[in-house]
């Protein structure tokens, strides 16, 4: 799905032979085996993953997720999607991304941070607040960067807190990081309607998702007066067209792990959701979920890609042949996350902190001039959203790779 979205996006751009071969592959493919001794005394090998696509404008920056399905190749596309996605934003960032093929939900507090502080020792040659930088993504959170933080740091011999982002705010995260790719989603939705005349108050929202993005997307969403009527995660789906109260929600997941008999509202098979009439839909968890047999059935008008690569290319055809959904791609749409996570990292190398609200205002700012020059190129060449995004963050990758020229 990544090589096919860049190829199209080098297409249009007519990129030179040798640039877009140096722009396609990942420079680093790391993979590590990581021991844990599991709960009942038993060993367990996990594999673990980190690719950094380039180090071209910088370090290499972007998440580490845990989850059965993690593999080198779903690694390596995260990360060449972290490229363009950080290009498009502005930031001083190569793409990179890591994951290990495990099942957090199934395992103890004491064996995800063991596993953890393993497989931070392994990679330990090749990340460094310079070189690669991670931060939470699907099953990983603020104490998963905490365990990183501390080994890299007692390797050190002081604390080092740009090694990460998306840390807690007492061990120097950033105020903001926790809902910031939500909001940012939240935000890019909410710039979508006022494109299409919908106003917020009288907006419908369904979310694929309930854990940090689609949570706190869900919360911001709620705050701008959109009725969310549709949430799923893997326990099951939930319907209420009337509105489903988040705050309450989030006390059902809280006490039952997951949103499935939530009082406040009926249960909906999950693929069904997905197709019901609304405003916005949100995919915020896997990747592939609007693929060809669902892509001519959504009655959204905005397809709002919170999580990353939730729409196959056969999806994307079928959605530009229709022309009716207005899709904020995945690189603009949950750009808030490493957005923010670069304000901790300037945070951090400057000893400085600031307050949420700074923030958040200059997430917003850095959001609407990457939202407005999307919308604008994609009038102007008369392409897809999808296309138009992809293409300006590969140029500015591309730009710098041939001025820095190719060693002969
Ligand atoms: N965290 C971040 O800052 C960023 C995340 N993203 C992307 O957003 C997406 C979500 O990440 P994040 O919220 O951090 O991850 P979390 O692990 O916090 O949440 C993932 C959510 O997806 C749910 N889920 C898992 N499988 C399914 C399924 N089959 N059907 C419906 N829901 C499912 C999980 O349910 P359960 O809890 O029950 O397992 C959980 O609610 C990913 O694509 C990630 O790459 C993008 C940018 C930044
Ligand atoms: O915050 C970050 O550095 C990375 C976030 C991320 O993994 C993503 O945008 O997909």
């Amino acid at each position: 799905m990544a090589s096919t979205q860049f190829d199209r996006a080098a297409d249009y751009l007519d990129l030179d032979q040798s640039v877009r071969e140096r722009c396609k592959w990942p420079k680093r493919l790391i993979t590590v085996t990581v021991p844990v001794q599991r709960d009942n005394g038993d060993t367990e090998v996990f594999f673990g993953y980190r690719v950094q696509h380039h180090l071209s404008r910088g370090p290499v920056k972007g998440g580490l997720r845990f989850h059965p399905n993690v593999s080198i190749g779903e690694v390596a596309a995260l990360a060449m999607w972290m490229n363009w996605k950080c290009a498009l934003m502005g930031l001083p960032y190569g793409g990179g991304k890591g994951g290990i093929a495990c099942d957090p939900r199934s395992m103890s507090t004491r064996e995800l941070e063991n596993m953890t502080r393993r497989f931070t020792t392994e990679m330990l040659p090749f990340i460094g607040p310079e070189t690669d930088v991670m931060a939470p993504d699907m099953g990983t959170n603020a104490q998963t960067m905490a365990w990183i933080t501390d080994v890299y740091s007692t390797h050190a011999g002081h604390l080092v807190p740009s090694i990460v982002t998306g840390k807690p705010v007492e061990l120097l995260g950033s105020e903001g990081r926790t809902q910031a790719t939500g909001h940012g989603v939240a935000f890019t939705i909410s710039r979508a309607f006022y494109k299409l005349g919908i106003e917020d108050t009288k907006a419908t929202a369904i979310i694929q998702g309930f854990g940090n993005v689609g949570a706190h997307a869900a919360y911001t969403l709620a705050r701008y007066g959109v009725t969310i009527t549709g949430i799923s995660d893997i326990t099951g789906a939930i319907w209420n067209p009337k509105g489903i109260d988040i705050n309450q929600l989030t006390e059902h997941v809280a006490k039952t792990h997951g949103v499935k008999d939530f009082p406040g509202a009926d249960a909906i098979d999950p693929e069904e959701m997905l197709t019901q009439p609304c405003d916005a839909l949100v995919p915020a968890a896997l990747e592939q979920v609007i693929h060809a047999d669902n892509a001519g059935k959504l009655q959204c008008r905005v397809l709002a890609e919170a999580a990353n690569g939730p729409t196959t290319p056969e999806a994307d055809t079928i959605l530009e042949e229709r022309g009716d959904i207005f899709l904020i791609p995945d690189v603009l749409c949950n750009a808030g996350g490493v957005t923010v996570s670069y304000f901790e990292w300037v945070q951090n190398l400057q000893h400085y902190q600031w307050s949420e609200q700074e923030v958040l205002s200059k997430l917003e700012t850095m959001l609407e001039k990457a939202f407005e020059n999307v919308m604008h190129f994609a009038e102007t060449n008369q392409m897809s959203h999808r296309v138009a995004a992809l293409a300006l963050g590969v140029h500015e990758v591309a730009k710098v790779k041939a001025t820095r020229g190719l060693f002969p």
